[in-house]
Order: C-alpha cells, then sequence, then structure tokens
C-alpha cells in the first residue's frame, strides 16, 4: 500500500540550518524509514538561489522517500496543505549581541507566516520555531493563526537540552543515553534554567552523583550553580565566540529531535520543549515556555505535579518573567 507523503515546510532553507537540516529530514530522520516526504522550501528573494541550489542537490541525493521539493519565496503556498512546519528563516545573532536584540528584526517574519499557517496548511500542522527570539517568535505566530490550535506552535530548546546532556554525561564520565530528566525551563535565553533535580541516571539521583563524582554535595551544587547552568544557557554565545557564527549542524538535529518525538512519542522519561503555558509552575497562560514534556499520541503534555524547590521556583520566574515583558515588548510593537 502507498503511503501519501508527508509536506514539510522549511524556511530559511536556503540558510545554514536549512542546509543542516533538509538532507536529514530527506532520509527520513523525522518521519522514520517508512513515510516519504515532499518539502516545501520558503525564502526572501535573496535566499532563493541558495535554496534552489539546495533542491539540486537533493535530487542529487536520490533519497528514496523524498517525492518532491519545491522551493517558493510567498508563504501562502509554501504552508499549503503542510503537516509540519520549521520556522527557521530569521537574521542569526553575532558577537556581543543578546537574543532579545533579536526580536524588532525577525518578530516581524511571523506574524505573516502565522497567518499563512492559519490561512492553508493541514488540519494536523505542527510547527516548532527555530529562529530566534524563538518562544516569542512561536507566541507571534500562534496569535496570528486563531484558527489552529495554540499548542501546535512550539519553539526549540531542546537543543538547550541536549547542552545539557553533553555537559553531564561529560562531567559523569557517561554518555548522554544513559541520562533521564533533565528539564530545561523557561526561555531559550540566558535567563533558561537547566534543571537537575529529578533527573537520574540507571535510578540513581544526578545531584547524588555529581556529589560522589565531584567530591560532596557542596562541590557539586557549586559546580551546578557556577558552571554547569551558566555553560548551558550561554552556550549559543560561546559557539559564536568559538566558530564565528551561531549553532548550525547542532540546532539542526535539535530540531529534527523535537519534531521526530513530537510526531513519534517519547521513549524513555521526559524531554524539554518550549509549548504554550496553561499555567503550569508559576509560567503565566499563553506565554511559550520550556518545561518539562512527554509527547503522547501525537501531542505534548507538561509533566505534572514535579517538586520546585525555592531556587528552583526563583529561576523559573525570572527566565518566564523575562518571556512575559518579551511579549509586551512584541504587543508595544504591534505584532501581536
Ligand atoms: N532555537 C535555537 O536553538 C537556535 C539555534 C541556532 C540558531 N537559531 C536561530 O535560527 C535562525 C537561522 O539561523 P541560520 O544560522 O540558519 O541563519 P542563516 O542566516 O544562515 O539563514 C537564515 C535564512 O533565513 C532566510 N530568511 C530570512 N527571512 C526570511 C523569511 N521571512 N522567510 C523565509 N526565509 C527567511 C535568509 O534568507 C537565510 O537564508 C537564526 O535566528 C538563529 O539565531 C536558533
Ligand atoms: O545563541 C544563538 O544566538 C543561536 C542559538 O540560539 C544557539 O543557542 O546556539
Amino acid at each position: 500500500m502507498s503511503v501519501k507523503p508527508v509536506t514539510i515546510t522549511i524556511t530559511g532553507a536556503g540558510g545554514q540550518i536549512g542546509y543542516a537540516l533538509l538532507f536529514r529530514i530527506a532520509s527520513g530522520a523525522i518521519l522514520g524509514p517508512d513515510v516519504p516526504v515532499r518539502l516545501n522550501l520558503l525564502e526572501i528573494p535573496q535566499g532563493v538561489r541558495a535554496a534552489e541550489g539546495a533542491a539540486l542537490e537533493l535530487q542529487d541525493a536520490a533519497f528514496p522517500l523524498l517525492h518532491q521539493v519545491d522551493v517558493y519565496d510567498d508563504a501562502t503556498p509554501a504552508f499549503a496543505g503542510s503537516n509540519l512546519a520549521l520556522l527557521v528563516g530569521a537574521r542569526p545573532r553575532t558577537a556581543g549581541m543578546e537574543r532579545g536584540d533579536l526580536l524588532a528584526a525577525n518578530g516581524g517574519i511571523f506574524g505573516p507566516q502565522g497567518a499563512a499557517i492559519n490561512a492553508g496548511a493541514a488540519d494536523d500542522i505542527r510547527v516548532v520555531v527555530v529562529g530566534n527570539p524563538a518562544n516569542t517568535n512561536a507566541l507571534i505566530a500562534a496569535s496570528h493563526a486563531p484558527d489552529v490550535p495554540a499548542e501546535r506552535f512550539t519553539a526549540l530548546t531542546r537543543l538547550d537540552h541536549n547542552r545539557a546532556l553533553g555537559q553531564l554525561a561529560a562531567t559523569l564520565g557517561t554518555t548522554v543515553g544513559t541520562l533521564r530528566d533533565v528539564t530545561i525551563w523557561g526561555n531559550h535565553s540566558a535567563t533558561q534554567f537547566p534543571d537537575v533535580s529529578h533527573a537520574t541516571i540507571d535510578g540513581e539521583t544526578v545531584p547524588a552523583l555529581l556529589a560522589a563524582r565531584l567530591g560532596g554535595v557542596d562541590v557539586a551544587r557549586e559546580w551546578l550553580v557556577d558552571t554547569f547552568i551558566p555553560r548551558v544557557a550561554k552556550r549559543g554565545a560561546e559557539i559564536i565566540e568559538v566558530r564565528g557564527s551561531s549553532s548550525v549542524a547542532s540546532a539542526a538535529s535539535a530540531a529534527i529531535d523535537h519534531m521526530r518525538d513530537w510526531v513519534q512519542g517519547t521513549q524513555h522519561g521526559w524531554t524539554s520543549a518550549a509549548v504554550v503555558s496553561d499555567g503550569s509552575y508559576g509560567a503565566p497562560e499563553g506565554l511559550v515556555s520550556s518545561f518539562p514534556v512527554e509527547s503522547v499520541d501525537g501531542e505534548w503534555r507538561i509533566v505534572q505535579g514535579l517538586e520546585v524547590d525555592a531556587f528552583a521556583e526563583h529561576r523559573i520566574a525570572a527566565s518566564v518573567g523575562e518571556l512575559a515583558d518579551e511579549r509586551e515588548a512584541v504587543r508595544s510593537l504591534g505584532l501581536i
């Protein structure tokens, strides 16, 4: 029996992350080895040639799952019938900028794209925003798509989650696959809270393992507060400084992880994604904030009932406070 291709729209497809995404998606990395895909690549006119070049290379790579590739410079046809959308197209920050500095520059992109999704995407559309500031851009897109359930709009914090796994695995002398239930809370920005208080390896708690490895509870706590949290939260800036431009392949890989888990379900404990807040854990309703989430039956569900100590409460409040400020800023710019 032939399976109908799933239509996936990628914006900014002629850019760096776009190039790192396309070939993995075409090889089945989101939907698995049995589901054919059709790719709609959206660019601005200046980026169309790069996207067309990528489309030529996709043809040359002869992916059996790739049924069709189309390049657009107009959002309306690019999102028509779309089942999955990865909104990457936006200007990246450069050295010395915070992601919030991109609010005005990039915010204007996401309203029209939300409207185009509202107008023509498939009923099961699922959107992840990668372009920064990702959380608030997702909020802008959702606010222009009144007929699409708001929970279909999400933003990427899986990169931060994966960065946290990488740091913990290196420090504990293990591999990332052994780690369970790490959480990124809040904004994809320097205020985010990478939280290991519920994390485990083979049933042992990560805080206890860190204490054993680093020489006591106090040293482990110091490492978490002074090294781990800032290292993860500022990793984007570290990459910009070392590489000379912002993260690309790791961001594409995380976006694929996010979409794959959303569609196919999470397997081992929870992961992190920025989803529309229902008010859980003190995050004001409607903000697109990162939470511990599981994907069940094709929907992200915020993990409920976790104990949050005073330190965590303070850190979560700071990051969701920043998201609330960003919401006010885009409101005053007339973007929502
Ligand atoms: N959320 C995350 O974890 C994460 C990680 C890395 C990068 N990013 C962000 O992803 C974005 C893209 O990064 P990149 O390195 O690919 O940048 P890039 O400059 O290489 O590519 C961006 C592409 O988007 C295109 N574009 C701009 N406006 C567009 C629009 N309105 N419609 C369609 N396409 C448009 C540009 O022409 C360009 O080709 C940046 O905002 C960056 O900060 C987010
Ligand atoms: O930090 C950036 O500006 C790019 C991206 O958001 C990242 O986290 O690498």
